[in-house]
C-alpha cells in the first residue's frame, strides 16, 4: 500500500519537485530495506522491488548534483576494496606459448589486497616500474584492452563485488588534452551543459561551475584561454586542476589520478595535492599515484600503499608509515624526506650484481615482513572474508551515478559541440594565419614561376604542370593541417566519450559544419591570387569553377586527413602516414601516370585519387575550348606527342585533354567522382571513431581465471558463471546497496 501510495506520488508529481522524488525514493528503498531485513524468505522478490524503487531515488539525486554547495559534498561515501589483485602480461607469442600448456607471460602485481576509504587520499607510491600505474588502472577499471594485460582478483564496491567499469567514476589521465581557445569557464561549463540532466536551470549548471572553481583555486584563472604549445595558457598545476575539475562535473565518489604532479613545479604540484586532499575531505574517496613528492606533499596523505616490483611493502596510514620501518631496523634519518627515504628503502640497485642481489634481498625481507605484520594479515583476512561475501554484478545498484549513455539529446549535444569547434576555430588566429601566409606564399611562387603563361605549345605543358601543382597544394595544406591537430582532439573526444558525454555523430557532423566557412577561406585565397597572375582562361565562369574545384579538393583533403588521424595510434604515426596515402593519390593523379598505361590489376587506383579527379576537373576547365599556336620551330609537345597537324602540336584544347585520357568525362563526373571519396573519407572517420571508442580490460574471478588457459576465452564464461551465482543473491546485495543511495539524496 505504501509502495502504491509512493509510487502514484511519483507518477503524479511534476519533474520540477525533483527534492520531493528524491525523498520519495528514499523513503521507498527504506521501506524497501526494512521489509528485506525482516523476511529474508521474499528476499529474492524484494530485490527486485529494492532495485526498481532505487531508480527514482537515484535519478533525482542525480538531478540534484548541481545543487551541491561545495564540490564532493552529499557524494555517495564509496570504499573500493580489492583482493588478490594481479597483473600479468603476454606478448603474441607468448599467449601462444599459453595456448600449447607452456608457461609464459609477466607478473606485474602480484596478489595484492587493500582498500580506498572515502574521505582519505590513498597515494601509490613505489620506484619506477614498480606498478603503481598499473595498479592505478586496474582499480579504476582503466587498463586498455588488447595490451597484452590480464587482470584477475576481486574489486568491491561498498561490498559489493564490482564488475567492470561500473565502479569507474572519474579518471584524471596524466596528459592534459582540452580545446586550447576555451577559457577555464567555458571548459568546465561546457562539460557541466553536456553532463548534467538537460532539465536543470542553467543557473543552477553555472553557479556548479562557479564553486567547483572556486574549490580548485582557478578564480584568477577563470577567463585564461587553456593555451598550448603556440599560445601561452594556464601552467601545468592550473591545467592539472582543470582537468580534475572535468572530471568532478559529474560529481563522482571514486577520483583516480595518475600521476598528477608530473611535470610540475613543487609549489604547482603541492596545490594540486591540496586540492585532491580537500575533495577527499569533502567526501570522496580519492587514489593517486606519484613518484617522490616533496616532503610537504608526503605530509598532505592519508594513506600510502608502497609498491616495489608489484608486491605490497606497505599499506596502511601515511603517518605510520616511518613507524613501521623504523621498528623493522630502518630508521628515517632527521630531516629527511620521507618519500625519498622509503623510496630509496624500496628500489632495486642494478648498479652493480653485488648491489642488486643485497637490494633485491632487502626488498623481499619487507615484502614477508608486511605479509606478516598486522596490517599485512589483516589485508588477506579481508580478502578472504570477501570470497564469502554476497556478490552481484551489478555495482551500478551502489553508486547510482554510472551513466548509460550521453544525458544530453542528440540536437543538444550538436549544438553545444557546434559552438565548442566554431569558438576554437575561429579564436585560433596564429593557425589561421600560419595557413593563410602559405597558401598566399605558395600562390606567389607560382604565379611567379607560371607568370601570364601564353598559347604556345610548350605553354600547353607550363598549364598542366600548374594545375597539378596547385592540386597538390591545395590537397597538401589541408591534409597537414588536419592530421596536426585532429590526434590530439581524438584524445580529447575519447576521454569525454569514455564519460559517455556525447555521441560520435553530433560531435563530428558539428565540426564539419564548424570548420566549413573557415576552411574554404585558404584555397580561395590561394585561388584568387594564382588565377590571375598565371594567364589561366580569362572567362569569369571558368575562374569560378576553378575556386569550386580547388575548394572541394580541400575538403576531402581535409577529410582523408580526418581519417588517417582517426586511425593513427598518435599524431607522430599520423604525419608519417598521412603524406605516403597521399603520395600514392599524386602518382596516381593523372599527370605521372596516363591511366591507360597502368596495369590492370592497379587501375582502381585512379579512381580512389582525390588529386586525380581534381586534376581531371582542373584541366577540363582551362582546356576545353581553348586553343593553342602550333609549333613552327619544333619545341613543343610534339616531340613526345605527335597528334595531327604534320607533328606540330596540340591546336586544341580537346587535343590535350585526349592526351591526358581525360577527353571522355565532364566536369560534372569528375566532381561527382571527387564528392563520393569525400562522402567516403567522412563515413571511414565516423565509422573509425565509433569503433576506436576506449575498451578496457575486466578483472576476471582469479578461481575461474586460473582454471582456463588463455585470457579472452576466460572473461566471458567466468562472468556468466558469476552471474548465475549471484542471482539467488542479488536481492541482499541491492538491499546493501540503499544505504548508499539514502546517503546521497
Ligand atoms: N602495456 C605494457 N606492456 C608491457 N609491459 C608493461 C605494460 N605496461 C606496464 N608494463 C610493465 O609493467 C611494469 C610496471 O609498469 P607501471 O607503468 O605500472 O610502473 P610505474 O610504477 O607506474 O612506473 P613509472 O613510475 O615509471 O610510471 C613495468 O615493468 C612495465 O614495463
Amino acid at each position: 500500500m505504501i509502495d502504491f501510495l509512493l509510487g502514484t506520488a511519483v507518477l503524479v508529481l511534476p519533474q520540477g519537485n525533483l527534492p520531493l522524488l528524491a525523498g520519495i525514493g528514499a523513503v521507498k528503498g527504506a521501506v524497501a530495506l526494512k521489509r528485506h531485513l525482516s523476511n529474508k524468505k521474499g528476499a529474492a522478490d524484494e530485490a527486485g522491488t529494492a532495485a526498481a524503487d532505487a531508480e527514482p531515488a537515484a535519478t533525482a539525486a542525480r538531478a540534484l548534483r548541481p545543487k551541491t554547495p561545495t564540490p564532493g559534498e552529499g557524494v555517495p561515501p564509496v570504499t573500493l576494496e580489492w583482493s588478490n589483485l594481479s597483473c600479468h602480461w603476454s606478448s603474441k607469442k607468448q599467449k601462444k606459448q599459453q595456448r600449447k600448456g607452456e608457461p609464459g607471460s609477466k607478473q606485474i602485481l602480484f596478489g595484492l589486497s587493500g582498500a580506498a576509504r572515502p574521505g582519505r587520499l590513498l597515494a601509490l607510491m613505489g620506484p619506477s616500474g614498480s606498478g603503481k600505474t598499473t595498479l592505478l588502472n586496474s582499480l579504476a577499471s582503466h587498463v586498455p584492452a588488447n595490451t597484452g594485460m590480464r587482470l584477475t582478483g576481486e574489486l568491491y564496491v561498498n561490498g559489493v563485488q564490482s564488475t567492470e567499469a561500473n565502479h569507474r567514476q572519474a579518471y584524471v589521465e596524466q596528459s592534459d588534452n582540452f580545446y586550447s581557445m576555451l577559457s577555464v569557464a567555458e571548459t568546465l561549463t561546457m562539460a557541466a551543459q553536456l553532463q548534467m540532466a538537460p532539465g536543470l536551470p542553467e543557473a543552477s549548471k553555472q553557479s556548479y561551475v562557479d564553486n567547483l572553481i572556486s574549490v580548485l583555486g582557478l578564480a584568477k584563472s577563470r577567463d585564461t584561454r587553456v593555451g598550448d604549445e603556440k599560445i601561452r595558457g594556464l601552467s601545468g598545476g592550473e591545467k592539472k586542476r582543470l582537468a580534475i575539475g572535468c572530471e568532478l562535473i559529474s560529481s563522482p565518489s571514486l577520483l583516480f589520478l595518475d600521476e598528477p604532479t608530473t611535470g610540475l613545479d613543487s609549489f604547482q604540484a603541492e596545490k594540486v595535492v591540496a586540492t585532491l586532499k580537500q575533495l577527499a575531505s569533502a567526501g570522496h574517496t580519492v587514489v593517486c599515484s606519484i613518484h617522490q613528492p616533496r616532503s610537504s606533499i608526503f605530509g598532505l596523505f592519508d594513506d600510502l600503499l608502497l609498491l616495489s616490483e608489484g608486491r605490497c611493502v606497505y599499506s596502511g596510514p601515511a603517518e605510520e608509515a616511518l613507524p613501521y620501518f623504523e621498528q623493522l631496523g630502518h630508521s628515517c634519518p632527521a630531516h629527511y624526506n620521507p618519500a625519498e627515504f622509503v623510496a630509496d628503502l624500496i628500489s632495486i640497485d642494478y648498479s652493480s650484481p653485488e648491489v642488486e642481489e643485497e637490494s633485491k634481498a632487502r626488498v623481499q625481507g619487507l615484502v614477508d615482513a608486511w605479509a606478516a605484520s598486522a596490517g599485512g594479515k589483516a589485508a588477506a583476512e579481508a580478502a578472504a572474508a570477501h570470497k564469502h561475501m554476497s556478490r552481484t554484478p551489478s555495482g551500478e545498484l551502489a553508486l547510482g551515478s554510472v551513466n548509460s549513455g550521453p544525458v544530453a539529446g542528440w540536437a543538444r549535444q550538436f549544438r553545444l559541440l557546434l559552438r565548442r569547434s566554431w569558438r576554437q576555430i575561429t579564436r585560433d588566429k596564429a593557425a589561421a594565419m600560419a595557413r593563410l601566409s602559405s597558401n598566399v606564399s605558395s600562390a606567389v611562387i607560382f604565379g611567379a614561376i607560371f607568370w601570364r603563361m601564353q598559347k604556345k605549345q610548350s605553354n600547353i605543358q607550363d598549364r598542366m604542370g600548374l594545375l597539378q601543382v596547385a592540386a597538390i597544394n591545395t590537397a597538401m595544406s589541408a591534409l597537414v593541417k588536419t592530421i596536426t591537430v585532429f590526434p590530439k582532439e581524438r584524445a580529447i573526444v575519447n576521454r569525454e566519450r569514455t564519460r559517455k558525454a556525447y555521441n560520435v555523430l553530433p560531435y563530428l557532423s558539428a565540426k564539419l559544419l564548424a570548420e566549413l566557412p573557415v576552411s574554404c577561406v585558404f584555397p580561395l585565397v590561394f585561388g584568387v591570387v594564382v588565377y590571375p597572375f598565371t594567364g589561366l582562361n580569362p572567362k569569369p565562369v571558368r575562374f569560378a569553377r576553378f575556386l569550386g574545384i580547388l575548394t572541394l579538393e580541400s575538403f576531402t583533403a581535409a577529410a582523408l586527413g580526418l581519417s588517417v588521424g582517426a586511425a593513427a595510434p598518435n599524431a607522430d604515426a599520423a604525419v608519417a602516414i598521412g603524406p605516403a596515402v597521399m603520395l600514392v593519390w599524386i602518382i596516381f593523379g593523372g599527370y605521372y601516370c596516363n591511366s591507360e598505361n597502368i596495369p590492370s590489376a592497379l587501375r582502381w587506383l585512379p579512381r580512389c585519387s582525390l588529386i586525380k579527379h581534381s586534376f581531371e576537373a582542373l584541366c577540363i576547365n582551362e582546356f576545353q575550348g581553348a586553343e593553342f599556336e602550333l609549333d613552327e620551330g619544333g619545341r613543343g609537345m610534339k616531340t613526345e606527342f605527335e597528334l595531327d597537324e604534320g607533328g606540330r602540336g596540340m591546336k586544341t584544347g580537346e587535343d590535350v585533354l585526349s592526351w591526358l585520357s581525360f577527353g571522355h568525362t565532364s566536369i560534372r563526373k569528375t566532381l561527382g567522382s571527387e564528392a563520393r571519396i569525400l562522402g567516403f573519407y567522412y563515413w571511414l572517420t565516423y565509422c573509425i571513431l565509433r569503433a576506436g571508442k576506449p575498451k578496457f580490460q575486466p578483472v576476471e574471478a582469479a578461481a575461474a581465471a586460473a582454471a582456463l588457459p588463455e585470457p579472452a576465452a576466460a572473461a566471458a564464461p567466468a562472468a556468466a558463471a558469476v552471474v548465475e551465482e549471484v542471482q539467488d543473491e542479488a536481492a541482499v546485495a541491492a538491499a546493501a546497496a540503499e544505504p548508499v543511495l539514502l546517503g546521497s539524496s
